[in-house]
C-alpha cells in the first residue's frame, strides 16, 4: 500500500488576490472527442486538450480496445496535442482489461465501445469506483442484447461480451443517477447498426448541460441527434466524421481560481474564455454575482472580483460546481441552500456527506437535505479537511483555507483527477496577495 501523502499547508491569504490564471483543458470535451476520435473514419486531432488522470485513463482505455493515440506537438500550454487512429473493426485485441479508475466518464462512456468490438473486455476501476452507480450501463447493455457478467454485483468489476456489432434500436434506461448514462450511449449510437433511440423513464436526469453537451459535440462531426422530445434522444446510423479540434479550457475548474477572488477580495482573470460553449462551469458567470462577485467579460478574458464579504445565496443544479460553491457559502454572511444535487452521493465519493463532515470539522454548520445542503455561517477554525480521493473535494479545502488560517488538505494530490497542475497554479495565484509572504506558512 502506497504511504498517505504528507498533508498540505493551503496558503492562508488575508490580502486580495490579482492574477491571471491559464486553465488546462476540458475533462468532459477531451474525453467526448477521445471517444469519437475512436470511433470516426479517419485519425482526428484534439488540440491542447487535458492531461491529467483521467484523460490518461481514456487514452489508455480506447488504446486497449485497438485505438492508435500519439501525441505529437502543438501550442497547448499544458502538454502535447493528440492524433488518434480510430479502432480498426479488424483488429481484435485479446484480454482487454480497462482499469477506469474514478473517471465517471471511462467507466460509462467506454462499455458501449468494447460492445462494438469483438470478446471480452473487463471494466474495474480504484475500490472507491465499485461503489459508484453502473447499474444503468449495465442494463442498457443487456437491453442492447449483450451479455455483460458483473457477479450479480450491478457495479464493476464487470465483463462485457463484445459480439463485433450492436443492433440499436428503441431502448429505456433510468439515468436519473447520472448524465453520463446518456451521454455515453449517444457517443456510440451512430456505430449502431440501427441508430439509437434512447428514453429516459425515472426520476429527472441530472447535469442535463453536460447532456446537451455531448448532442452538440455529436452534431460537429456530422452525426444526427434529434433531442426535440425531452427524455428522448434518437441519433441515426451512419459515420463519425473525423474532425480537428482546439479543447477549451476546463471552465469546471476554473471555479476554484475563481472562488479565490471571492475569498479574497481581490480580482481573478481567466484568459482563453470561451464566448459560447456547451461547459457548465460557464455557468460561474451567473452564480458568482449571486455571491456578491463582480463579473465581466471582456475580449475572451473572464474578470471576477470580490467585495468585503461572500453574500449567502440558494443555488439551484450547480452539478460538479458544487463543491466549490459550498466552499464559499461556508464564508458566506448567511445561510445558504444548494438543491437539485442529490446524485452527487454517488460521485468520486458521497458529495454531500463529505462536504458536511469537512466543514463541521472546522466550525462549520452545514447540513444535508434530500436534494443538497443548507450550509449556515459559524466562524471555522484550522483543521485537516479530507479530500476522500476527490479532486473537488481538495479544492474546496483550498478555497476555505485562503480565508481560515491552518487548514490542511490531506491530500492535493488528488487534484491530478482532472488537473494536476492545481497546486502549483494555486500558489502562483496565492503569491499575487500583498500579504501573501505574511499569510503563508
Ligand atoms: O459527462 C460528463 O463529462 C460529466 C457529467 C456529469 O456527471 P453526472 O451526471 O454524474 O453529474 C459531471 O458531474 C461529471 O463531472 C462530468
Ligand atoms: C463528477 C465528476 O467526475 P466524473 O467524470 O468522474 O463523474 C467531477 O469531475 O466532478
Amino acid at each position: 500500500m502506497p504511504a498517505a501523502p504528507a498533508p498540505w499547508d493551503a496558503p492562508f491569504v488575508p490580502g486580495p488576490v490579482d492574477g491571471v490564471v491559464q486553465i488546462p483543458g476540458s475533462k468532459s470535451l477531451t474525453n467526448r472527442y477521445l471517444v469519437l476520435a475512436a470511433l470516426a473514419d479517419g485519425p482526428s486531432m484534439l488540440r491542447a486538450p487535458l492531461h491529467s488522470r483521467d484523460s490518461r485513463l481514456m487514452i489508455d482505455a480506447l488504446r486497449t480496445l485497438g485505438a492508435v493515440v500519439e501525441e505529437v506537438p502543438g501550442n497547448g500550454a499544458f502538454g502535447p496535442d493528440l492524433r488518434v487512429t480510430p479502432i480498426s473493426r479488424s483488429s481484435s485485441p485479446a484480454g482487454k482489461r480497462i482499469d477506469c479508475g474514478l473517471a465517471g466518464t471511462v467507466m460509462r462512456f467506454v462499455p458501449p465501445l468494447a460492445a462494438l468490438g469483438d470478446g471480452p473486455t473487463v471494466f474495474d476501476g480504484d475500490p472507491a469506483a465499485r461503489q459508484r452507480p453502473m447499474g444503468s450501463t449495465i442494463a442498457a447493455l443487456r437491453e442492447l442484447g449483450l451479455v455483460v457478467d458483473d457477479g450479480g454485483r450491478n457495479a464493476m468489476p464487470f465483463t462485457v461480451e463484445g459480439r463485433g456489432a450492436v443492433r440499436g434500436g428503441h431502448i429505456v434506461i433510468d439515468a436519473s443517477a447520472s448524465s453520463q448514462f446518456v451521454s455515453a450511449l449517444l457517443l456510440a449510437g451512430a456505430a449502431f447498426t440501427d441508430g439509437l433511440h434512447l428514453e429516459h423513464s425515472g426520476p429527472p436526469v441530472p447535469s442535463l448541460d453536460h447532456v446537451r453537451m455531448t448532442v452538440r459535440v455529436l452534431r460537429g462531426v456530422g452525426v444526427e441527434v434529434d433531442d426535440s422530445v425531452p427524455n428522448h434522444w434518437i441519433v441515426q446510423p451512419g459515420p463519425v466524421r473525423a474532425f480537428d479540434v482546439d479543447i477549451e479550457p476546463d471552465l469546471s475548474n476554473a471555479g476554484p481560481f475563481l472562488a479565490a477572488a471571492l475569498a479574497t477580495g481581490g480580482t481573478v482573470r481567466i484568459p482563453g474564455w470561451p464566448a459560447e460553449t456547451t461547459q457548465v462551469g460557464d455557468q460561474w458567470r451567473s452564480i458568482l454575482p449571486k455571491l456578491g462577485a463582480e463579473v465581466s467579460y471582456v475580449d475572451g478574458t473572464l474578470s471576477v472580483s470580490g467585495g468585503g464579504s461572500i453574500k449567502a445565496a440558494d443555488l439551484a443544479d450547480t452539478s460538479e460546481l458544487a463543491p466549490t460553491a459550498a466552499a464559499l457559502c461556508a464564508l458566506a454572511d448567511g445561510p445558504s441552500r444548494l438543491s437539485g444535487i442529490g446524485h452527487l452521493r454517488g460521485h468520486e465519493t458521497d458529495r454531500l456527506a463529505a462536504l458536511v463532515a469537512e466543514i463541521n470539522r472546522l466550525g462549520g454548520d452545514a447540513e444535508e437535505t434530500a436534494d443538497g445542503l443548507v450550509i449556515r455561517p459559524r466562524p471555522l477554525h484550522a483543521g485537516l479537511f479530507r479530500s476522500y480521493e476527490d479532486h473537488r473535494m481538495a479544492t474546496a479545502g483550498a478555497i476555505i483555507g485562503l480565508a481560515v488560517e491552518g487548514v490542511q488538505v490531506d491530500d492535493i494530490g488528488t487534484t491530478s483527477k482532472t488537473m494536476p497542475e492545481f497546486p502549483r497554479l494555486w500558489q502562483q495565484l496565492c503569491a499575487t496577495a500583498p500579504s501573501a509572504a505574511a499569510g503563508a506558512r
